[in-house]
């Protein structure tokens, strides 16, 4: 490749943590989709789930889905991040090479619930960004859980029950959007990154370009 020129410089960069939290059928998993088809510089950090996988789910894409055994077994090892028990099942973000991969600008996404949110900036604060998603309304909240077809009554139910609960959090996060009309909300979340991206403690290549225009 060539070399780049001082103003390509300026643009290296840190890549920060991404993360998109929300009561189950806000639309995170929607958005979160929308997002990295749209945009090549945001990987999806693929958690590890003892959750069976649902109609359509794939194993290494969407989670790794373990049994309790390998779970456990990997919480012995450090494996993770962090991890948590969400409607009875256990999540954990693995450690992969997320640390390395910053540093060479790699944006991650991150569907995680509030718990692994406040493990995550606690961990990392500089590179975390935190965005919750509610929806429009209680009732709206169901019918998507319902409209979504994968789940049973007792399920959703277990689900709604622990809605106010989560919602709670929001004041836990940097940003807060309402999922009314989706495409609206995608492009909300897109200018937050987008902004995020251009903090200047993240502009790594910054200070030798500035030398470069003030010399
Ligand atoms: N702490 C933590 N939470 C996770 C992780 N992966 C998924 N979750 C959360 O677990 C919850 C349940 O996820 P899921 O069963 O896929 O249902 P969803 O609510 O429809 O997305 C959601 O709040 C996810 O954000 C993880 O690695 N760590
Ligand atoms: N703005 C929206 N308007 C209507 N339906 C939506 C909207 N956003 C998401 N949905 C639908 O609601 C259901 C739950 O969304 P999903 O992204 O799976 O939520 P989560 O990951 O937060 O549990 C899905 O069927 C999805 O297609």
């Amino acid at each position: 490749m060539a070399d780049s020129t001082p103003a390509q410089e300026a643009l290296a960069r840190r890549g920060l943590m991404f993360i998109l939290s929300s009561p189950s059928g806000a639309g995170k998993t929607t958005i979160s989709r929308m997002l990295l088809e749209a945009d090549d510089e945001i990987k999806l950090s693929v958690s590890v789930t003892t959750r069976p996988p649902r109609p359509g789910e794939k194993d290494g894409v969407h989670y790794y889905f373990v049994d309790d055994a390998e779970f456990d077994r990997m919480v012995e090892e450090d494996d993770f991040y962090e991890w948590a028990t969400v409607f009875g099942h256990r999540y954990g973000t693995p450690k992969g090479r997320i640390r390395a991969a910053l540093k060479g600008g790699q944006d991650f996404l991150f569907d995680i619930d509030w718990q692994g949110t406040q493990q995550l900036y606690q961990k990392d604060q500089q590179d975390v960004v935190r965005v919750f998603i509610l929806p429009p309304s209680i009732d709206e909240l169901r019918r998507r859980l319902e409209s979504r077809g994968q789940d049973e009554k007792a399920v959703i139910d277990a689900r709604m029950e622990r809605a106010r609960a989560e919602i709670s959090h929001w004041d836990a996060y940097d940003y807060v959007v309402i999922n009314e009309d989706v495409n609206a909300c995608f492009a909300k979340v897109r200018e937050i990154l987008d902004a995020e991206r251009m903090k200047r403690q993240r502009q790594t290549g910054l200070i030798p370009f500035v030398r470069e225009l003030m010399s």
